[in-house]
C-alpha cells in the first residue's frame, strides 16, 4: 500500500525539512504545527528557521502544491511526530509535546496508518505514546497488544542531522527504523524510501530510542575529554591544541577539540535522558555533562585572571577597560544564539565586569535582550582597535582569517585554539 498523504507533526528544524524532503519526491504532505506564524510562514512558501537550501526546497514544494501547512492534524496514511523533547528540572525528561502530539492525531487515525516517532527520547518513549493512543482509540488495535495483527503501525526513527547541513545529512544518512514489530519497520522503510538515499537499518524501538542517545553521548563524553585535557593543560603550562595535534598522529587516537562548553539543543541536553533513566549506571556519561557544564565557568575564571593581571600591570581603572568577546553561536560558521555557551560566557563576564564588554557576532544583527543591557554588539575593528582584554570562544571563519600582527593586545583568553 502506497503512502498518498504524509502528515508531518513539528515543523521547526528537523519538521519542516522532513516535510519538504518528501514534498520534493511529490507526495502530499500536510505539515502540522501549533504555532500560527510558522504554518502561515510556510503556507506563504518561505520558512521561519535558517538552514542553508531549506529555503527554495520549501518554495518549490508550496508552489507546486505538494506542501501545506495548518494547526490542526488532518486526516493521512503516515504521521512523523518531531516535537521538543526537553528536559525539566532536575534534568528529567520532558514528554509532554509527544504526550499532546500523539493525542492531536488520535481522532483522525484509520486503520493502516503509520505513525514514527522523531523525536529524540527516552527510552520506552515509543511504547509510551503506543499507549496513550491506545487508550485514545479503543476501536483500533495498536501493536503492543495486537503485535504483527495490529492496525496502526508504530515505530521509532531518529533524526541524525547536522544542523548547518541539513538538506544534505537528510537525504545522505543511513537510517534507523526501530518497528515495534517488523511489519512496523517494513512500513517505515517502505516510507522513507521515497526519499532516502542512505540505507534504512531496522532494530526494535527501544534499541533505536538508545542508539539517538548513544551517539551524543559518545560525541559529549568526548568532547568533555578534550575540555577536561585543556584544563590540565593549562596548569601544566602545555598547548592544549599542539598536544591534540600530536596524540591524532597515533593511528587509532581521534581527540576533539576543546571549547568554551557544549552548546546546541542535542548534545547537551540527550545524554540526561539515559542518566535520568539509569542513574547509577550512567557515572561517565554524567562525569562527561558536568565537564562540559562547567567549562564556561572555567573561562570566566581566566578572563577574571586576565583582568587582574592586566590591572596590576598597567594604570588603567577597572571601569576604564574593555573586554571583547569574540563569537555568541552555539558553534562556528551559524547564527543560532540558544544554549550556547558563548552567550554564557558574556553574559556572566557582563554581569561582573564593571567597564564595557563587547559582543563580535557576524552571524546577528543585534543581540538577544537578555544581553543587550550590559553589552554592546561591535564589528571586529572596533573590537580590536580598543579592547584590552580578548576572548575568543568561537571559531566563526572571519576569526580564523584575522591576521596575527593585527592583535596587539597582551591579555588573551582563547578557548578555541585560534590564536596560537
Ligand atoms: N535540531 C536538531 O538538530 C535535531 C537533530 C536531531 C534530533 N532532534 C530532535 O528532534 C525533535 C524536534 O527538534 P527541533 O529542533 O525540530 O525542534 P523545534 O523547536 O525547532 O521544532 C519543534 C516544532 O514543534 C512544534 N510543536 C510543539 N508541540 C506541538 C504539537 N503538539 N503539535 C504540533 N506541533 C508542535 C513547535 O511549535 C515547533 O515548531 C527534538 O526531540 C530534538 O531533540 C533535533
Ligand atoms: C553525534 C553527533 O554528531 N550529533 C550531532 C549534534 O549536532 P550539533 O550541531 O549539536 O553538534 P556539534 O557540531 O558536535 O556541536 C555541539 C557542541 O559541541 C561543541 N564542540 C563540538 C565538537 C568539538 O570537537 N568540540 C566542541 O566543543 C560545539 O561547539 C557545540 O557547542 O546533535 C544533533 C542533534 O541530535 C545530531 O543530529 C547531530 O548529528
Amino acid at each position: 500500500m502506497s503512502f498518498n498523504v504524509i502528515s508531518v507533526v513539528g515543523l521547526g528544524y528537523i519538521g519542516l525539512p522532513t516535510a519538504a524532503a518528501f514534498a520534493s519526491r511529490q507526495t502530499q504532505v500536510i505539515g502540522v504545527d501549533v504555532n500560527q506564524h510558522a504554518v502561515d510562514t510556510i503556507n506563504r512558501g518561505a520558512i521561519h528557521i535558517v538552514e542553508p537550501d531549506l529555503d527554495q526546497v520549501v518554495r518549490q514544494a508550496v508552489e507546486q502544491g505538494y506542501l501545506r501547512a495548518a494547526t490542526r492534524p488532518q486526516t493521512a496514511d503516515a504521521f512523523l511526530i518531531a516535537v521538543p523533547t526537553p528536559f525539566r528540572e532536575q534534568h528529567q525528561p520532558d514528554l509532554a509535546y509527544v504526550q499532546s502530539a500523539a493525542l492531536s492525531i488520535a481522532p483522525v487515525l484509520k486503520k493502516g496508518d503509520l505513525v514514527i516517532l522523531e523525536s529524540t527520547s527516552p527510552v520506552g518513549t515509543t511504547e509510551q505514546m503506543a499507549a496513550w493512543l491506545a487508550e485514545a482509540r479503543p476501536d483500533l488495535r495498536f501493536p503492543q497488544a495486537a503485535g504483527e495483527q495490529a492496525d496502526i503501525n508504530i515505530a521509532y526513527c531518529p533524526e541524525r542531522v547536522l544542523p548547518g547541513r541539513i538538506m544534505v545529512e537528510l537525504f545522505q544518512n543511513d537510517r534507523v527504523i526501530g518497528g515495534m514489530t517488523p511489519r512496523c519497520s517494513a512500513r517505515a522503510s517502505e516510507l522513507y524510501r521515497i526519499f532516502l538515499e542512505g540505507e534504512c537499518v531496522t532494530t526494535n524501538s527501544r534499541t533505536a530510542e538508545m542508539c539517538k542517545l548513544t551517539e551524543n553521548s559518545f560525541r559529549d563524553v568526548n568532547i568533555a575529554f578534550a575540555n577536561e585535557l585543556s584544563v590540565i593543560c593549562a596548569e601544566q603550562g602545555i598547548n592544549v591544541w599542539e598536544l591534540i595535534a600530536l596524540s591524532n598522529r597515533h593511528p587509532r587516537v581521534n581527540i576533539l577539540q576543546p571549547g568554551p562548553g557544549v552548546g546546541g539543543h542535542c548534545i547537551a541536553v540527550d545524554p540526561w535522558f539515559i542518566v535520568a533513566q539509569n542513574p547509577q549506571q550512567a557515572r561517565l556519561i554524567r562525569t562527561a555533562r558536568v565537564v562540559n557544564d562547567d567549562k564556561p565557568l572555567w573561562v570566566v575564571d581566566r578572563v577574571k585572571a586576565a583582568v587582574a593581571d592586566c590591572l596590576s600591570t598597567t594604570d588603567k581603572r577597572a571601569s576604564e577597560l574593555v573586554i571583547a568577546c569574540f563569537g555568541l553561536a552555539f558553534k562556528p560558521d551559524i547564527d543560532d544564539l540558544r544554549e550556547s555557551p558563548a552567550v554564557l560566557v558574556t553574559r556572566l563576564i557582563a554581569d561582573w565586569h564593571g567597564g564595557s564588554t563587547l559582543a563580535v557576532e557576524p552571524n546577528v544583527q543585534s543581540l538577544p535582550a537578555f544581553l543587550a543591557d550590559n553589552v554592546t554588539l561591535a564589528s571586529l575593528e572596533q573590537a580590536l582597535d580598543t579592547a584590552d582584554v580578548l576572548v575568543m570562544l568561537v571559531d566563526h571563519r572571519q576569526f580564523k582569517a584575522i591576521p596575527a600582527a593585527e592583535i596587539t593586545q597582551q591579555w588573551l583568553v582563547d578557548t578555541k585554539g585560534v590564536w596560537r
